[in-house]
């Protein structure tokens, strides 16, 4: 059973995502959003991004039957405490931040007796940010998390059933051991490529073009990721603090290895390394999960 009333609390890249998505999908669904500033309220209205576009809260929320958190995570305890009042009893609250256990900490006190809480995570996203970012193919084929820490299964198995509509493959998974699994997969990444882009700026040479003119794929990489929003991904750091500090620790090590391998000239050492390496990326490839950077024609909005 699909849902009758959806709220999108945040109107950028996820909720235009999901919001495209669902119109692709030919949800007939009533959608409602809420955004805090007044300049993405007016872009949502101009972009046509949901029914109805709504200068408060309360407005947004009152009648959902699903109301979607598309907020930086640190933000999503002060407004989930604002909204909670006017959610309407049976009705499923849900997020979408990259983090999950410091998530249901700040939610889940602000949860009434009768509404349903799914934490989730759409593993989806690009280095874009804002209302016009969105775009309805994001989700094909990309996985979904759900963190549902002992929700009403009922109202688990209706937000999977819309998320498999919105093109994405869902799988449920404990909130600690996904944020560890996106602390090695997407979280540590992330502070590596902000890392790298750093360290080329403070050689005064990115901004001078030379960086930028030669360079290679690899680092062209790390500048698309590292553009991605401060807001955001400061946010991830100081709530996957203990999970992003652990698989830093362990890279420090293996880059001290790698560094001293260098440094000795171990060759053999690096050969065996970077084919252990390579392996990896065969089997994703190999298990149809090739995580590059989708591009999906990209429509400007
Ligand atoms: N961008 C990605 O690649 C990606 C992928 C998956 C999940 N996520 C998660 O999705 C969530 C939203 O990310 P996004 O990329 O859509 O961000 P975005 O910056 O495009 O949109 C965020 C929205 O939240 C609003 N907002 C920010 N702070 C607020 C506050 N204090 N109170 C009220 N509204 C506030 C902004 O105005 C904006 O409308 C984040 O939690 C992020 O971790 C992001
Ligand atoms: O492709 C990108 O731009 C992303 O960084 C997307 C990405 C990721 O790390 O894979 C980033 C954070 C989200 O929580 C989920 C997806």
């Amino acid at each position: 059973m699909s849902y009758d009333r959806v709220a999108f609390v945040g109107l950028g890249l996820i909720a235009s995502s999901m919001f495209w998505a669902m119109r692709r999908a030919g949800m007939g669904a009533h959608v409602t959003g809420y955004a805090r500033s007044e300049q993405t309220r007016a872009t949502a209205r101009e972009i046509g991004l949901c029914d109805t576009v709504c200068d408060d809260l309360a407005s947004a929320v009152r009648a959902a039957d699903l109301v979607v958190l598309c907020l930086p995570v640190g933000a999503m305890g002060e407004v989930m405490a604002e909204l909670a009042p006017h959610i309407k009893p049976g009705a499923t609250v849900t997020d979408v931040g990259s983090v999950k256990r410091a998530v249901i900490e700040a939610v889940a006190p602000h949860i009434a007796p009768g509404v349903h809480f799914v934490p989730g995570h759409p593993l989806a996203g690009t280095e874009h940010s804002g209302p016009r970012a969105g775009f309805a193919e994001l989700f094909d084929n990309r996985w979904c998390l759900l963190t549902p820490n002992g929700a009403d299964t009922a109202a688990v198995a209706q937000l999977s059933d819309y998320w498999q509509a919105l093109g994405a493959k869902v799988e449920e998974m404990d909130p600690d051991h996904h944020d560890l699994v996106l602390a090695v997969t997407s979280h540590a990444p992330h502070l590596i490529a902000y890392t790298m882009v750093g360290v080329a700026d403070d050689l005064h040479r990115v901004t001078n073009s030379e960086v930028i003119n030669f360079s290679a794929t690899g680092f062209r990489d790390f500048t698309r990721i590292a553009a991605s929003d401060p807001t955001m991904w400061r946010d991830v750091f100081l709530t996957n603090k203990d999970a992003t500090l652990e698989i830093l620790g362990r890279f420090t090590e293996e880059l001290f290895a790698l560094q001293r391998a260098i440094r000795t000239g171990d060759g053999e050492m690096l050969h065996d390394y970077f084919t252990r390496t390579r392996a990896i990326r065969r089997g994703i490839i190999d298990a149809g999960q090739d995580t590059d950077a989708p591009d999906f024609g990209r429509k400007k909005r």
